[in-house]
């Protein structure tokens, strides 16, 4: 494969693109305990038994809830910035439904980077589920398509994803340790080749590869 497109050092700027940005240090840890809470409250949800008048209660509760946190809400697009290891500086998607830090439909899916792209070893609760005890197809195409997209970023090649392929090997259990991994396998022009896998036990249950095609700042 050809590779004539030269990874740029720094990610671009979201601020370019007229996204609003957030340092990681503004981040409240409060937020971040209440995602977690969420995203544990989600499974409750999911799979309680408890009676009627446990679930009327607790459904008033969640509504008032709602309406206090709705008060005041953050624009859609938001992007967290965190310094890197190497000095740089990393950005993103702050509700991002797959890694997002904020959202608690989010995983989190936290990618660290490796010698030759990014990785991760993660845990999906029944709130994933598709056929029993599996995980949803769609489900791990996101977490591909996130590795995949994390991967091209951290060669500093941020794009979106024009074409992803996945091949499910094996089932994806529920509840079970995964991993998962991403690399670059070429780049020419602006168009980026990432290929990545999802393993049990280090067996692969699904493999994907994408054409990320690199962003361009507006001039
Ligand atoms: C700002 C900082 C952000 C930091 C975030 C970091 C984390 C990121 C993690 C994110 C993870 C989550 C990721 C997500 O969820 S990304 C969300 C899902 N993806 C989208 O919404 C993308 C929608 N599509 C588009 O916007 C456009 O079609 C794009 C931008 C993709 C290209 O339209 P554009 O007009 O710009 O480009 P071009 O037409 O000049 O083509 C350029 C080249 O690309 C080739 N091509 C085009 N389409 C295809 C195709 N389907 N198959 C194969 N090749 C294709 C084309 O032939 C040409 O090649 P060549 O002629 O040079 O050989």
């Amino acid at each position: 494969m050809s590779v004539d497109a030269q990874p740029v050092s720094e990610l671009p700027d979201p601020r370019n693109f007229g996204l609003p940005v957030v340092a990681e240090d503004e981040l409240p840890e409060e937020l971040r305990t209440l995602v977690a809470r969420v995203h544990d409250l989600v499974d409750a949800v999911a799979h309680t038994e408890a009676d009627t008048s446990e679930l009327a209660r607790a459904s008033a509760a969640v509504h008032e809830l709602t309406e206090r946190l709705n008060v005041k809400r953050r624009d859609v697009g938001a992007m967290l910035e965190r310094p890197r290891a190497d000095g740089g500086t990393d950005y993103q998607t702050l509700t991002n439904v797959v890694s997002g830090v904020s959202n608690p439909a989010a995983v989190p899916l936290v990618l660290e980077e490796t010698e030759d792209g990014v990785r991760s070893e993660f845990t999906l609760n029944g709130t994933y589920q598709g056929p029993p005890g599996l995980v949803h197809g769609g489900w791990i195409a996101a977490l591909l398509d996130q590795a995949l997209g994390s991967a091209s970023a951290a060669a500093g090649m941020v794009g979106l994803t024009a074409n992803l392929d996945v091949n499910y090997r094996n089932p994806t259990p529920l509840n079970a340790p995964l991993e998962i991994t991403a690399r670059v396998t070429g780049a020419e022009r602006r168009k980026v080749h990432v290929s990545g896998e999802i393993r049990h036990n280090g067996e692969v249950t699904a493999e994907g590869t994408a054409i990320m095609v690199r962003l361009v700042a507006p001039s």
